[in-house]
């Protein structure tokens, strides 16, 4: 029998209580999360069940109606410069300069934090990501999955403890997939701890350690992700 895995002790990310609610509807009820370094925990459900909100809450981007965040002890701010050097966030916007090629994007995000060689490592992640051939294309002139290439690059330009990441497999086609699951287990063995909303139970399985599925804003099932998603769960993924 698969045991279930334990909250951490020395939780780098911590939720406690967390909800939302937007006017009179609640989409999220009282969640509590704690994640270590080098641990991973996914975000399963539906459509609308409420892990963005969740997330963005998690990245500080969102206030939550009731309950706290912690990051490292610090109240999770993504203003405060401490938080912002140590986690990235890949969310579920795409936000980029039409006038920035993509080698300069990355240039921009690894310069701004103080990446020390940063033009080797860029190139390092240009080719990581599939990415080398685009370097000097500008974002109008990439394929979606380019883009959300580009989005996961940035993120890997800079230096990070924890790692937002929104459904980072939307439009990557099944190569590019499985080269995610690889660059987030490498991730992790580095030590950064992850948060990842996915549609993708294969995803989960392979890379979370811990998986916590919402419908309607509540907690329906969590723990580890073989326990959480051999049975009917199954269906909350692709
Ligand atoms: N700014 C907002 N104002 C009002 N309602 C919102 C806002 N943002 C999200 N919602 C609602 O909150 C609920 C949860 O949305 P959320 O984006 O967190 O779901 P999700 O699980 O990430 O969905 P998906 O899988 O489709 O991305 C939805 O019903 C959505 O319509």
């Amino acid at each position: 029998m698969a045991k279930t895995p334990k909250e951490p002790l020395n939780a780098l990310l911590h939720l406690t209580g967390v909800s939302r609610t937007y006017g009179e509807r609640q989409v999220l009820h009282p969640v509590s999360l704690k994640l270590a370094a080098g641990q991973c925990v996914a975000l399963l459900g539906h459509n609308g069940s409420g892990k963005s909100t969740l997330l963005r809450i998690a990245a500080g981007r969102e206030r939550p109606t009731s309950g706290t965040v912690r990051f490292d002890g610090i109240p999770m701010d993504e203003n405060d410069p401490r938080i912002r050097s140590r986690v990235a966030v890949v969310g579920d916007t795409v936000a980029c300069y039409p006038d920035l090629s993509v080698r300069e994007h990355l240039l921009l995000v690894a310069v701004a934090h103080g990446v020390a060689d940063a033009h080797a490592w860029i190139e390092h992640v240009l080719a990581d990501r599939g990415l080398a051939e685009r370097a000097d294309a500008l974002p109008s002139a990439l394929s979606s999955g380019q883009m959300q290439a580009l989005l996961l690059a940035c993120a890997m330009v800079r230096p990070r403890d924890l790692l937002l990441l929104d459904e980072p497999e939307q439009r990557l086609d099944p190569d590019a997939r499985r080269q995610l699951a690889g660059l987030l287990k490498a991730e992790l063995a580095d030590g950064v701890a992850v948060l990842l909303v996915t549609h993708h139970t294969d995803l989960a399985l392979e890379v979370a350690d811990r998986v916590l599925v919402l419908e309607d804003g509540k907690v329906l099932a969590k723990g580890s992700p073989q326990s959480v998603l051999s049975g009917s769960l199954r269906g909350v993924g692709r």
